[in-house]
């Protein structure tokens, strides 16, 4: 953007002033906001719609307030209340912040009082670089910074493929079925029977990383080592991952159920055949434990529909290309019946005293994008909280505090 314009650009926006004077924190509550960037205070909402409307160049699209005022866009109140576990994932198209405004939202849970647990599904993982913390390697790691315990998890596919593959190579193979017990899978093994699961590792199945993020989810459903969590905030891959990963418990469930019929049919001709020459029946125990798969994916499947407990938040930015993106993700989480309530729409350009010619048909654009949200079928009924685009990175807790504030009103 050229310099002039930018000169001018409200200082409301800038984290770059302000992280490198002392006072940073305290300043960071008393910034004042557009209109719809959830203003703190009535006045410098009124003030500041007031010089939006005057400065916006002439021919941009008609500045409709496309929100309602923060206090009730984002409904932070209702998500913070009561000691429930509840979980939000944060989902969309590539690279348009759901890692920072997971992580944003996770940092505002732990101020406000809740054990939070941050977890990223997505095996590019970027919490490290969103926290700037290290919190690679798979396991729970302590988020320095907020008031409350927070804690970090990067789900590690790749890991746990090398756990798998090693666990094949010992002992012939039978250390899979621990590993795949250790992660409450072990009956596919068993169903997989003969199959060299090893070479299967080196070219995975589609699905097999979300059912390792799957079996942790299972594990957050039951394992006391996560039972202090009372929000849980999941940062979710892309678009296409995210919908996989969604999906696969029906599937397993369907394919499941399949296997047990079959082997219901297998069974039940056996133990004919056997009991006419006198032999025992054959051993029940693979079916039991893949129903007790089943029983567990149909758990997992309920937690990602359950309206009291679950919330996928859309994230989004004002282009045309994310927003049909994410009209179309919602289509899809709603044939999964996964809870939707909310749409962030992330990085809009902060107002200014007088556009250069790029920033104006830039300004123009994401207003076309917002005008089609309002627009479309899928998006219009959410409520839209919208993010603006700040002048430098969003990189630790203080700066995912600021962006918190400005979101998780
Ligand atoms: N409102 C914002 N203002 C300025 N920069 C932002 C904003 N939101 C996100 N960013 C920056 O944009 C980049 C991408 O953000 P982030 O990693 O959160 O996106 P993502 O959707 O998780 O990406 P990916 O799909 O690659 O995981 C980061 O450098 C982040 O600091």
């Amino acid at each position: 953007m050229a310099a002039s314009c930018c000169a001018v650009r409200s200082s409301s926006f800038s984290l770059h002033g302000l992280f490198t004077s002392k006072k940073s924190m305290a300043a960071v509550g008393m910034l004042s906001f557009a209109p719809n960037f959830h203003a703190p205070t009535s006045l410098n909402r009124s003030f500041i719609s007031l010089s939006i409307k005057q400065k916006l160049p002439r021919n941009s699209l008609r500045v409709r307030s496309v929100a309602a005022p923060a206090e009730d866009v984002a409904g932070f109140d209702d998500m913070v209340s009561g000691t429930q576990r509840k979980y939000y994932m944060l989902g969309g198209k590539g690279g348009v912040g759901k890692t920072s405004c997971a992580a944003s939202l996770a940092v505002k849970f732990a101020n406000n009082g809740h054990p939070t647990l941050v977890v990223s599904t997505d095996p590019a993982h970027s919490l490290s670089d969103s926290f700037a913390q290290n919190l690679t390697g798979g396991t729970l790691v302590p988020v320095e910074g907020p008031d409350y315990p927070l804690y970090a998890l990067e789900i590690n596919p790749e890991k746990a493929r090398e756990e798998f593959r090693s666990a094949t190579q010992k002992d012939g193979g039978t250390g899979v079925k621990d590993f795949m017990e250790g992660m409450g899978l072990g009956m596919l093994v068993e169903q997989l029977g003969e199959l060299k699961l090893g070479e299967l590792l080196d070219t995975p199945p589609p699905g097999l990383d979300e059912a390792i993020a799957i079996s942790k989810v299972m594990q957050f459903l039951e394992s006391e080592e996560y039972g202090m969590f009372t929000r849980i905030v999941f940062d979710t891959a892309p678009t296409g991952h995210t919908l996989r990963l969604l999906s696969l418990p029906d599937f397993l469930d369907a394919s499941i159920g399949k296997i047990l019929k079959l082997k219901q049919k297998i069974s039940s001709a056996t133990s004919a055949i056997k009991s006419v020459f006198g032999q025992e029946v054959t051993r029940q125990d693979a079916s039991d434990k893949l129903e007790q798969l089943r029983e567990r994916m149909i758990k997992v499947r309920e937690l990602f529909r359950d309206t009291d407990s679950t919330e996928f938040v859309i994230v989004t930015i004002p282009t045309v290309m994310a927003v049909s993106e994410s009209s179309r993700l919602r289509a899809s989480l709603q044939k999964e019946n996964v809870p939707v309530k909310r749409l962030i729409v992330n990085q809009i350009l902060p107002p200014s005293a007088s556009d250069c010619k790029f920033c104006a048909v830039k300004r123009r654009d994401q207003m076309r994008a917002l005008e089609m949200i309002q627009n479309d079928p899928e998006l219009s009924s959410l409520t839209l909280i919208q993010a603006p685009l700040v002048d430098v990175e969003i990189r630790g807790v203080p700066a995912l505090k600021f962006l918190g504030d400005i979101i998780w009103k």
